[in-house]
This record gives C-alpha cells, sequence and structure tokens, in this order.
C-alpha cells in the first residue's frame, strides 16, 4: 500500500493532502468536519485580532481552470481559534494554525496567544492580497524579514511562513536570504496569485465585488507559477526546508507534480470549495494511484526527483 504519510518540522501527517487556509476552515463546524474529514491535517482561516465579516460579496466566482476571490480574511478573530485548537487537537491530525494581521504589530499579539493554545504548527501568512489599501508584506523584504524576527520570539511549535508567487529569480534570491536569517521551519507556497481580473463578456461585467473586481486567481491556472515558486525554494534551499506546495491541486496528478518540484505536502483550496470534503478522498486515490503507476513507494521517494534537460 502506499504511504500517504509525511513529516513536516518533526511533525508528522497522517496524509500529505490538506486544506489551504481559507477553504472551509472560518467556523467551528467547518473546522470539525476538516477533522472529520480524511485530510491530512486541520489548517486554520488566517486570523485577524477582531472577528471580521469579510469583503462584500460576490467575493468568490468559480470558473472552468480556477477561481477567483477576494475574501477579505473573514475569520472569528484569534482568541476564538485559540479556544477552538484543543478541541481540534483531538482529531488524530496536525492543527496548523494560520495567522495573519492587518498591521506588523498584530502578527506577535496574535502569534504569542495562539502559540499558547499549541497548535502543532503555525503558518505566518505574509500573502493576503485582498485587504484593500493594505500590499501583500510578502513582497516587500524587509518588512517581512523584521515580522518573522519579531513573531519568531513568540512562537515555540514549529514556524512556517505562507508566500506569494514571485516572478523573477532574483526576487526568489532575496526572499531565500530573509527566510535563511529567519529561523522558518517550513515554507508553504503559493497564495493565490495577486490581483487577478476576471470578467464576463455576456454581462460584460468584473465577477467580484471588491476591488473593482481584482482577487487572487487560484487553481489549475496558477499551477505552472505554484510550481516554479516550489522548485525555485526547493532548490535554494536544497530540501532542507520543508515545503507545502499549494497552487493548482485539482487531482493525483497535479499533487505528484508538486512532489516532484520538491514538496512534502500539499494544500488545497479551489479544488476543495468546489468540490467539498469529497475531494480529499479522490485526491489521495488518484495520487497513490500515479506514486503506484511510477514505482514509488511513498511521496517521499519522489519529492524534488524532477528531471532537467
Ligand atoms: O491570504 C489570502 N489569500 C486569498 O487568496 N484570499 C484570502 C482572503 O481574501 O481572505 N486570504
Amino acid at each position: 500500500m502506499t504511504d500517504l504519510s509525511t513529516t513536516i518540522a518533526g511533525v508528522k501527517f497522517p496524509s500529505c493532502v490538506m486544506n489551504a487556509a481559507g477553504a472551509l476552515c472560518v467556523t467551528r463546524d467547518e473546522l470539525v468536519a476538516l477533522g472529520k474529514s480524511r485530510a491530512g491535517a486541520i489548517v486554520t482561516k488566517s486570523m485577524t485580532v477582531e472577528a471580521r465579516q469579510g469583503n462584500p460579496e460576490p467575493r468568490y466566482y468559480g470558473f472552468p481552470g480556477g477561481s477567483i476571490n477576494s475574501m477579505g480574511l473573514p475569520n472569528l478573530g484569534y482568541r476564538a481559534y485559540a479556544e477552538l485548537i484543543p478541541e481540534l487537537k483531538q482529531f488524530g491530525k496536525p492543527v496548523i494554525a494560520s495567522v495573519a494581521g492587518l498591521c506588523e504589530d498584530d502578527f506577535p499579539t496574535i502569534a504569542a496567544v495562539i502559540n499558547a493554545a499549541k497548535p502543532d504548527l503555525i503558518e505566518v501568512n505574509l500573502s493576503c492580497p485582498n485587504i484593500p489599501g493594505k500590499p501583500q508584506i510578502g513582497y516587500d523584504p524587509e518588512a517581512s524579514e523584521r515580522l518573522l524576527k519579531r513573531v519568531r520570539k513568540v512562537i515555540t511549535v514549529p514556524m512556517g511562513v505562507k508566500l506569494p508567487p514571485y516572478f523573477d529569480p532574483a526576487h526568489h534570491e532575496v526572499m531565500g536570504k530573509v527566510i535563511g536569517r529567519c529561523e522558518v521551519d517550513f515554507l508553504n507556497m503559493i497564495n493565490s496569485v495577486g490581483n487577478g481580473l476576471v470578467v464576463d463578456p455576456d454581462r460584460e461585467e468584473v465577477v467580484i465585488k471588491p476591488k473593482g473586481g481584482f482577487g487572487g486567481l487560484g487553481g489549475t491556472i496558477i499551477k505552472a507559477v505554484a510550481l516554479a515558486n516550489v522548485r525555485a525554494f526547493y532548490k535554494i534551499f536544497q530540501g532542507k526546508i520543508p515545503i507545502i506546495g499549494t497552487g493548482g491541486v485539482m487531482n493525483g496528478v497535479d499533487a505528484f507534480e508538486h512532489f516532484l518540484c520538491g514538496a512534502s505536502a500539499v494544500q488545497v483550496g479551489t479544488v476543495l470549495v468546489e468540490e467539498g470534503l469529497g475531494a480529499f478522498g479522490r485526491l489521495e486515490a488518484e495520487l497513490a494511484a500515479q506514486l503506484k503507476k511510477k514505482g514509488y513507494g511513498s511521496v517521499t521517494e519522489c519529492r524534488g526527483k524532477v528531471k532537467e534537460l
């Protein structure tokens, strides 16, 4: 039987496929449902200091090949998730708390309290593209380094960072150096491709309301960007920092491609929102079939094995 388990920063995951922060993970019921599903972990919605309703609707739109969203960080607020974490840890799978913030000071404030609730890992989200007027921190290396060093001081569990897509090797290098100086235990790439625009030609309208229709892209259309970022940082760190591959995983073969590029686990967003929790069983079966077909006994065996020409 193919082994789909994985380990990230010393934490064992029963399955290497899990939800991405943001997909079906805002409310207690959604998080408990993830715990009861085949998901390899429970990843919370990125949390802020105060509870948020998020941006005006429509704020999500799925289409053949992908999705666009401008949710605007709707969440219960970090205090509510701190209370929920002990209950979520009873499902025999890691709990990853995703930390965001509306300003730099929010991050250590949230991280200190969430750390005390003992999630298995904390993921620092530097890449939400959907707060009007707020640029993505991950595109500012100085701000990213300052923030990561502040939260590192208050986090005693494995700390990871959720990064936006970068599109130039020079940016991979700069962020690689920042990460190397901040004692980061794992990476998660990529967040949605920020500020895309989808138009409905029949209605001659944009499809989501916030920010004039601009939103983060997900799904198949961003897979090549996600794979490039996974591969770039896998090579920079020579596989020494585990990477969660996120972006464009719609089936088991997509997941296999992320592992070939260097991922140790994958997260799914669009496919989960479109298909529901049953997607985990399908993705696992398809991934296991792909590994078997290729003669690999586990995802660890194929990690980073993509060949260059
Ligand atoms: O980090 C995020 N990425 C997204 O694509 N959307 C959400 C959001 O808008 O809340 N946040």
